[in-house]
């Protein structure tokens, strides 16, 4: 799924109204009831009663959303109040439409001044529709004073397309909507997907209004959204006469003392993925642990009992992919074996945790010789190791598409909605997971995954892609069924096989 600019969204809007025959006050109902639909899901009532409604409308057509949202929820025996925030003079013509509609049958409360706004009680549900895709600068004055008194108010507050105050594309200063919810048009927005802007989006969702595809199809972007969908587009289901020759044979090379456990997580993770064959290379003193927990794993022994210190022959091409990095620690002869293994490999790596602060320590000597369209995994830490510190999460963006780019690798930017950055400066956001994987052992199991995915063939970037959402699928099953509290990397591994069902069974259907 593509994410557009604002100005792309604008156009967009402005394509259907002419391709689609359907008028701009008729897509501004079809917005608006796609709003109201959500709503009525949610029910959002207490105690077998609806809770009140206050909606606040600025004067363009997110007001005018939120007017038409008003007369439909008063038509679902919802009890609301509207009021109309006049922080200018000049109104949007479908604005003035639903203005009409809605002032024959409900009095509108106008504010030009704080005295004006009404008192909002904590029970109730504050719909925001004051500034939508058309904000262009920070909000002052009476509109800056609405936003205050929401954001006070202990309410539930939804944000109409985006909370108001939010750009939706670059970053936002001023007074700003703290939203529980955001019930986003049609595609999500960049803003929605970054960590910083988290208190102002709470939980959101894009809803469908059915704007013209061919448009989409076609509008350039390097911004994207891994949802099941996309997911789906890159799964392959197995062929009958398949045999574990055909999935490849995977190498992990992982551990050291005291984290030996990350080897035994990353091992499990590529198993379920579906490598063929997978052998993990560790400490001698890892040997007993890791065969205890896996038997389908095969073991190839380092020469060191604590620690990596060199690797197995991989001249013939006996693998079909490496991964490197969970738990292997940055012993002085780790770092010289992960500089020759750099050296030797030709084809792309799995890239992770130590092994990414290794490079990271000696990005002179190690970055150039990493294999190209090798992926890395680092978490935001290790992320800053590698690249240095960035001030906000555009710059950070920036940062991450400018070093995939100039080192032609793939780099996943593990968190809440992981970013994918490819060579080509593009980055895919993933829409799987839960705050239940912040813990231990999580990261490992994924590096396990992606390089069990590339050992089956799938492009680099199909298996990290495909990875980081099945990943965050099996996440979610687990999150589902115990909680996210005492979520462990080992609860994922268990509910791999239920995230990997849902994929096969949507390919069998199709
Ligand atoms: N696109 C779609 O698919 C669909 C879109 N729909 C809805 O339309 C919304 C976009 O509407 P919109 O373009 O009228 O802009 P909106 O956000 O209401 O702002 C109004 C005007 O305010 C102004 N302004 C800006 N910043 C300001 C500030 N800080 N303080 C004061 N004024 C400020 C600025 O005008 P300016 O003053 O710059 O001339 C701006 O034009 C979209 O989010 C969605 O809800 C759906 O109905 C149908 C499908
Ligand atoms: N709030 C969150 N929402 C969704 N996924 C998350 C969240 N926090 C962490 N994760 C996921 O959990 C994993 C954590 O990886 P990492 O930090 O490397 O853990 P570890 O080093 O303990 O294995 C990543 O895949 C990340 O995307
Ligand atoms: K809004």
């Amino acid at each position: 799924m593509k994410i557009l600019t604002a100005k792309q969204t604008k156009e967009l809007d402005a394509y259907t109204i002419e391709q689609d025959a359907i008028s701009s006050i008729n897509l501004m109902e079809r917005a608006s009831v796609a709003f109201t639909n959500w709503f009525l899901r949610k029910g959002f009532s207490q105690n077998n009663r609806k809770r009140p409604v206050f909606v606040f409308c600025g004067l363009g057509n997110n007001g005018g959303d939120g007017l038409a949202i008003a007369r439909l929820l008063l038509g679902n025996q919802y009890e609301v109040t509207t009021c109309v925030v006049r922080y200018a003079e000049t109104t949007s013509a479908d604005f003035d439409q639903n203005y009409e509609r809605l002032k024959k049958k409900h009095p509108i409360i106008e504010a030009t001044e704080e005295t004006h706004l009404p008192d909002i009680p904590a029970n109730a549900v504050v719909i925001d529709a004051l500034f939508g895709s058309g904000l262009n600068r920070t909000i002052e004055g009476i509109a800056a004073q609405a936003v205050k008194k929401m954001n006070r108010s202990g309410a539930t507050l939804i944000a109409v397309d985006i909370a108001s105050g939010l750009l939706p594309d670059s970053l936002s200063s001023g007074v700003i909507v703290r939203a529980n919810y955001t019930i986003s048009f049609e595609l999500p927005k960049l803003a929605l997907l970054l960590p910083h802007n988290d208190k102002f989006v709470g939980s959101w969702e894009a809803v469908s209004i059915g704007l013209n595809q061919t448009f989409i199809d076609d509008a350039p972007t390097s911004n994207y959204y891994v949802n099941t969908a996309f997911a789906q587009k890159i799964f392959k289901p197995r062929s009958k006469f398949s045999h574990k020759g055909s999935f490849g044979h995977a190498l992990m090379i992982a551990g050291s003392e005291g984290k030996m456990g990350a080897a035994v997580m990353a091992v499990h993770g590529g198993l379920r993925a579906g490598a063929g064959l997978l052998t993990v290379h560790l400490p001698t003193r890892g040997y007993n642990v890791l065969q205890t927990a896996l038997p389908e794993a095969m073991v190839s022994l380092d020469a060191h009992a604590q620690y990596v210190s060199n690797f197995p022959s991989i001249d013939d091409k006996k693998y079909s992919a490496i991964g490197i990095g969970p738990g292997l620690g940055k012993h002085s002869n780790t770092l010289r074996c992960l500089t020759k293994l750099l050296e030797k490999a030709q084809q792309p790596m799995v890239i992770d945790a130590d092994a990414i602060n290794l490079i990271a320590e000696n990005q002179d000597k190690l970055l150039t010789n990493v294999p190209e369209y090798s992926i890395f995994t680092p978490h935001p830490k290790e992320f800053e190791r590698l690249v240095g510190r960035t001030s906000t999460d555009y710059a950070r963006l920036r940062t991450l598409k400018a070093f995939c780019q100039k080192h032609r690798v793939y780099v996943l930017l593990k968190g809440a909605h992981s970013a994918l950055a490819t060579p080509k400066g593009e980055v895919y956001f993933n829409s799987t997971g839960n705050p239940g994987m912040a813990t231990a052992g999580t990261g490992d199991v994924l590096t396990g995954i992606i390089t069990g995915l590339l050992s089956q063939r799938y492009t680099p970037f199909e298996a990290a892609a495909l990875g980081m959402y099945v990943h965050g699928l099996a996440g979610d099953f687990a999150a589902k069924a115990e909680g996210q509290y005492s979520l462990m990397a080992s609860d994922i591994i268990n509910y791999m096989g239920i995230a990997f069902k849902t994929l096969e069974n949507n390919a069998n259907h199709e």
